[in-house]
């Protein structure tokens, strides 16, 4: 699952940046619903910038689970008007810039998650098309070394992973339960508790995150150096039997299989347990006293707490050394790229909750 390294050819040529069309492919719903309500609109208006917003001819696009819930009006209350386009990660080309953007320019090659707020008023025109329109604070220059599908895989997913550590004080010394640790966020988390001790450490100190990425070929090795140079006393994280070793690939010193034991009956306790399944009210057994229990999704209870990621293209741009040297990699599931005709396919793979990393949609 694993995507190798590849700056593949753009899927857009800065000569295409000069040109904007007034209207582009897009996927859009104009009512909530299942997958059904994904339509292909070879016609949509190509959404205006504002100042502060670049317009971006998408390359590569990823879905995440919040897709498809706010697809199902889960968050309605919040959400920005129908038509949808949805679509919060994205990998692309800068074609125009407002003429308040000072950090970016025409022909750059980006990546980012477009909604600051992910469920309050989300972008109505998302990646899934052939434009959008993001500000630049949200967005960083993509690596060199990453192609457009690789990077497309990496901002909500980890700008969680990052969110969530730094709420729950995660620090060095510590130990931490990952629930669902081979999902696009999980298998994010993971890395960044097991950086890569060989040569080039990898941790992002001036970032005060304590994120360390590395390529996950690498963690199952430096698993052990990891411990005792990051000081992560241990990792641990749950999967299906089919999971385990992609779990030790990525760092886990634990891979428990819960189809086989139930992680709340096991004796081991953690400083830091992070629910990215659902299982709130499970995780708090397993905590200890004075630790944190952060959970992305389902019931809370205490110590237990919630948040929704807020996008910040400077966390990704302070990781875009590390990806340009090739030590930072995403996974894509190897079920894709899927191809831009191929959405609603895409929409029902994530939502089997069975992807391995992230289900990115490329080229655009
Ligand atoms: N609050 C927030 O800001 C955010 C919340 N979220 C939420 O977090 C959750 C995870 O997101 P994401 O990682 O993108 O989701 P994914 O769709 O990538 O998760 C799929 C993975 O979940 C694993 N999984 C499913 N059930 C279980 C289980 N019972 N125990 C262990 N692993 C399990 C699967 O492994 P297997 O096949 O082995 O079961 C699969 O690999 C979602 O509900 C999402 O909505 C995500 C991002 C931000
Ligand atoms: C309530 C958490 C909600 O927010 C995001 C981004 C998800 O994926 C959710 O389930």
């Amino acid at each position: 699952v694993v995507a190798a390294a590849s700056s593949s050819s753009p899927a857009v040529t800065t000569a295409e940046a000069g040109e904007v069309p007034a209207t582009m492919k897009a996927w859009a719903y104009d009512d909530y619903g299942d997958g059904s309500v994904l339509k292909l609109n070879d016609a949509a208006a190509v959404p205006d910038i504002a100042d502060d917003q670049v317009l971006v001819r998408v390359a590569a696009a990823a879905l995440n689970p919040v897709d498809a819930k706010r697809r199902a009006g889960k968050f309605k209350a919040t959400d920005s008007p129908l038509p949808t386009v949805p679509g919060y990660d994205v990998a692309g080309v800068v074609v125009k810039a407002g003429r308040k953007v000072k950090g970016l320019k025409e022909g750059d090659e980006v990546y980012g998650n477009i909604s600051e707020k992910a469920l309050e008023g989300p972008k109505q025109s998302g990646s899934l098309a052939e434009y959008t329109a993001v500000e630049e604070k949200l967005l960083a220059l993509k690596p060199k070394s990453l192609g457009f599908a690789q990077a497309a895989g990496l901002p909500l997913a980890v700008e969680t992973a990052h969110e969530g550590l730094e709420r729950a004080g995660f620090s060095a010394g510590k130990s931490i339960l990952i629930l669902g640790g081979a999902g696009g966020v999980g298998s994010l988390a993971i890395q960044v508790n097991q950086p890569d001790t060989h040569h080039h450490c990898i941790s992002i100190h001036q970032l005060n995150l304590h994120l360390t990425f590395t390529w996950p070929e690498r963690t199952s090795r430096t698993l052990q150096l990891a411990k005792h140079v990051y000081g992560a006393s241990k990792v641990a994280a749950t999967a299906s039997t089919p999971k385990l070793e992609l779990l030790k690939s990525l760092g886990a010193d634990v891979a428990i299989d819960y189809t086989k034991e139930n992680f709340e009956d096991l004796p081991d306790k953690y400083d830091v347990v992070l629910d990215a399944v659902g299982q709130g009210e499970k995780a708090v057994k397993v905590v200890k006293e004075g630790g944190s229990v952060v959970v992305l999704t389902g019931a809370v209870v205490p110590p237990g707490f919630r948040f929704v990621v807020t996008s910040d293209g400077s966390v990704l741009e302070k990781l875009n050394p590390y990806l340009e040297s090739g030590k930072v990699k995403p996974l894509v599931d190897p079920k894709g790229p899927f191809a831009f005709s191929q959405v609603v396919e895409a929409f029902s793979y994530l939502e089997t909750g069975r992807a391995t990393g992230k289900v990115v949609i490329s080229p655009i």
